[in-house]
């Protein structure tokens, strides 16, 4: 449609009118985006509520057409390699290089350059500290991240696997656990803030002489706060504590800024298919962003009302008074240039893509942070930040920019109020990484290697290749470093250091701590500046990281290194003798189906968009849309090479129904699947993923989902 007739529809034309939506500036809205927005988002902000629509009417105008092309183009890159691996059946290889160029998959690398974003929160430029993500869609969780600014490292080493592998037993307090969580954030003191002479553990109390004295900044009562490596650390003093009575000085808790910045996650941690769904994590960003979001519920037998913390006041060491935040700095992910939804039809009927939706409505709620609208304040610095997941390329990436730009003038925001973060998440963009970041390069605030979708896609392109390597080599492949690797690189070659985040992806066991504690450390020596975890208690606990490891050192260090040739980054995950045992393809299968079952019944059933689901071994692992993204589309190329067959499948889908029923047998709202095949929305959908999947568009699994999640609420 034309951008004449779809103006002259929007001047009212009534076949247009959809039942149970009401028209503004030509555009069929759900009437629950429309009062959020009237009446929640709009208020204060000096945007009339006619100038909104009409400016969303006109983003649409502008962007419907060329997002089509987009994805028509990402369609048709896929279409290149699928037949070029059909003309070479036997070369046991992705496409090499050279024809990538030819087809302009890969793109010619701009000439050197340094990106300009400016007006950025220290928190992003210059302090290196954990990641947070939150769903947001649950306001008890936002409200828990908005305060992981915070944690006590007590609690997070007591209450996990973190020192040695158990989990505290009963809920009496373990003495001897206790003794071993004090002796170990003592020793982690004694690494980070070195007394002059002596240990933490030998400490009796008093001011505490420092071996860098600049580290001790300031005092909260009797507590100490200390800075190194940037972040801040409180020694909690309290002796009529039951914790710090025991101790020679006092020490009741050691306190460590956590999750510097947090992401309120509109994307693939969410199950939001429609105006009621978007409303309700828009309205909780809305509620993060103006400090307001109150969150009540019952935990055990006592009532809690969440809400955000206010900042704390701490004096110096020459009595003046200084703020000390107390709150993450908040940053929301937007859904990507794929999927519409149903909260807002164009005038040609067809449903608004969803990634203009948010961009308007998302960057909207931004003004209340800018204009000071509410209790509490985000970003001193005056941006908005903004994470665009799941762009292909340079293109892609330009599309966004234009995008945001366009935001910004509709809301009347300087340009680059805007920040973006470029999760380096597809195979495309990996591979033209520095034209991608070229292409936003005065608004980019991040680079992330999401490797969850990053593995969905690298599995998805080569479809065609041949079998790929069971899930658990992929992860060492060298493909998986080369693309690490070179995202900060290229990240330091284009001038992030003190400017924006290289950040690194989701520590998926989130109640795997030890393991975390021993493994994730690699991040921040790697020069990433943050990296992502899954709770508040992981983000405590990777906070240690960054006392461990100076990561501006190690940024000067990579500043010089070579980048890694595209070549290897594209060796893919192509398994080279496909060999396995009956019994490992049994286990690959099952493992698959299970945790796409354990995932998907809870999304489609019950709207949860991020579960912790039991793996093979009940380990608890954490399940997203990417996560499903890579099993679904694991098994697909491995049923399209005849690894296993259409019988082992259903097979496998049968017996992990069960198994998935019984570990959810406790949940008295929970659908059975088992014995229900014919009828179970979730198994039939997760069916469809698997033998549908080399036809889905890049992997994803959006499609399958949401209209699998419509289907069991028109029947709810
Ligand atoms: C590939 C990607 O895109 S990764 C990004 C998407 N992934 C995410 O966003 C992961 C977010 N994390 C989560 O949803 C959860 O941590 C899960 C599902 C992984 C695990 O949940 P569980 O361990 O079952 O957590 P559980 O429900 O027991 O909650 C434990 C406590 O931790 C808190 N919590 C857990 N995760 C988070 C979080 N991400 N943010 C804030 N609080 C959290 C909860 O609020 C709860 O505290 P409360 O009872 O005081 O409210
Ligand atoms: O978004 C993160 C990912 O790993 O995918
Ligand atoms: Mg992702």
């Amino acid at each position: 449609m034309t951008t004449a007739s779809l103006r002259q529809q929007r001047q009212g034309d009534a076949t247009t009118l959809r039942a149970g939506t009401v028209q503004r500036a030509g555009l069929a809205v759900d009437p629950v985006l429309a009062d959020f927005i009237e009446l929640e988002a709009l208020p204060g902000t000096g945007i009339e509520a006619e100038d909104f629509w009409s400016g969303l009417a006109d983003l649409a105008d502008r962007f419907t057409p060329q997002n089509r092309d987009l994805l028509a183009r990402r369609e048709l890159l896929q279409g290149q390699i699928d037949d070029w691996h059909r003309a070479n059946p036997d070369a046991g290889i992705g496409v090499p290089p050279r024809t990538l160029r030819g087809m302009d998959y890969l793109v010619p690398e701009p000439e050197p350059f340094t990106i300009g974003t400016a007006n950025v929160d220290p928190e992003i430029a210059t302090i290196a500290g954990p990641q947070l993500v939150v769903p947001a869609l649950n306001a008890r969780f936002v409200l828990n991240a908005v305060n992981a600014r915070w944690g006590s490292l007590y609690d997070a080493l007591y209450g996990t696997d973190a020192l040695d592998g158990t989990t505290p037993r009963g809920a009496e307090y373990d003495a001897q656990r206790g003794a071993k969580v004090i002796a170990w954030a003592k020793a982690f003191l004694d690494h980070a803030i070195p007394l002059a002479e002596g240990t933490w553990s030998e400490w009796t109390g008093g001011v505490p002489a420092l071996a860098n004295p600049d580290q001790l900044v300031g005092t909260i009562g009797d507590n100490f706060i200390l800075k190194h490596n940037g972040l801040y650390i409180e020694i909690v003093i309290d002796d009529r504590h039951p914790i710090g009575s025991h101790d020679p000085a006092g020490i009741a808790d050691v306190r460590l800024e956590s999750a510097l910045s947090t992401i309120v996650d509109l994307e693939d941690s969410v199950a939001a298919v429609d105006a009621e769904d978007k409303v309700a994590g828009y309205r909780n960003w809305l509620g993060a962003l103006r400090g307001d979001l109150v969150a009540s519920f019952s935990k055990g037998d006592e009532k809690v009302v969440r809400t955000a913390n206010p900042d704390r006041t701490y004096r110096d060491m020459h009595g003046d008074e200084r703020s000390l935040r107390s709150r993450s700095l908040l940053l929301v992910r937007n859904v990507g240039h794929l999927m519409t939804n149903p909260a807002v039809h164009l005038p040609d009927g067809s449903e608004i893509f969803e990634g203009l939706l948010d961009a308007a409505v998302t960057g909207l709620i931004g003004l209340h942070d800018l204009k000071g609208l509410g209790r509490l304040g985000n970003s001193a610095a005056g941006s908005i930040y903004i994470v665009k997941p799941k762009m292909h390329g340079p293109e892609e990436c330009a599309f966004a920019d234009s995008l945001f730009a366009a935001v910004e003038d509709m809301l009347g925001l300087d340009r680059n109020t805007i920040k973006i973060g470029v999760m380096d998440e597809e195979r495309r963009t990996s591979a033209n990484l520095a034209a991608c970041i070229h292409a936003v390069k005065d608004r980019v605030f991040f680079i992330n290697t999401g490797f969850l979708d990053r593995t969905g896609d690298e599995i998805h392109t080569s479809m065609l290749a041949g079998p790929m390597q069971r899930k658990s080599d992929i992860k060492k492949a060298e493909w998986i470093a080369a693309y690490e690797d070179r995202n900060v690189q290229i990240g330091l070659a284009c001038g992030f250091a003190g400017r924006a985040q290289i950040g690194k992806g989701m520590w998926a066991a989130p109640d795997r701590m030890q393991a975390m504690l021993a493994e994730k450390i690699g991040h921040p020596l790697s020069g990433a500046s943050t990296a992502w975890v899954p709770s508040p208690t992981a983000a405590t606990l990777h906070a240690v990281h960054y006392h461990r490891c100076d990561v501006a050192e190690r940024q000067r260090a990579r500043a010089s290194e070579r980048i890694i040739p595209v070549e290897k980054l594209l060796t893919g995950p192509l398994a080279e003798d496909a060999n396995w045992s009956a019994e490992e393809i049994a286990s690959e299968l099952d493992n698959n189906v299970q945790g796409i079952l354990g995932y998907m019944v809870r999304w489609v059933d019950a709207g949860i968009g991020c579960s912790k689901v039991p793996d093979i071994n009940d380990v608890g692992l954490m399940e997203d849309r990417a996560t499903l993204r890579i099993s679904s589309q694991h098994i697909a190329n491995w049923l399209h090479h005849g690894i296993v067959s259409r019988l082992m499948m259903d097979d496998a889908l049968h017996r992990m129904a069960a198994k998935v029923d019984a570990q959810n047998a406790g949940d008295p709202s929970y659908r059975p699947m088992a014995g229900n095949e014919r009828n179970s929305i979730a198994l039939n959908a997760a069916r469809e993923l698997i033998v549908a999947g080399t036809k889905q568009p890049s992997g994803y699994t959006e499609p399958v989902l949401h209209r699998a999640r419509a289907l069991a609420k028109q029947q709810r």
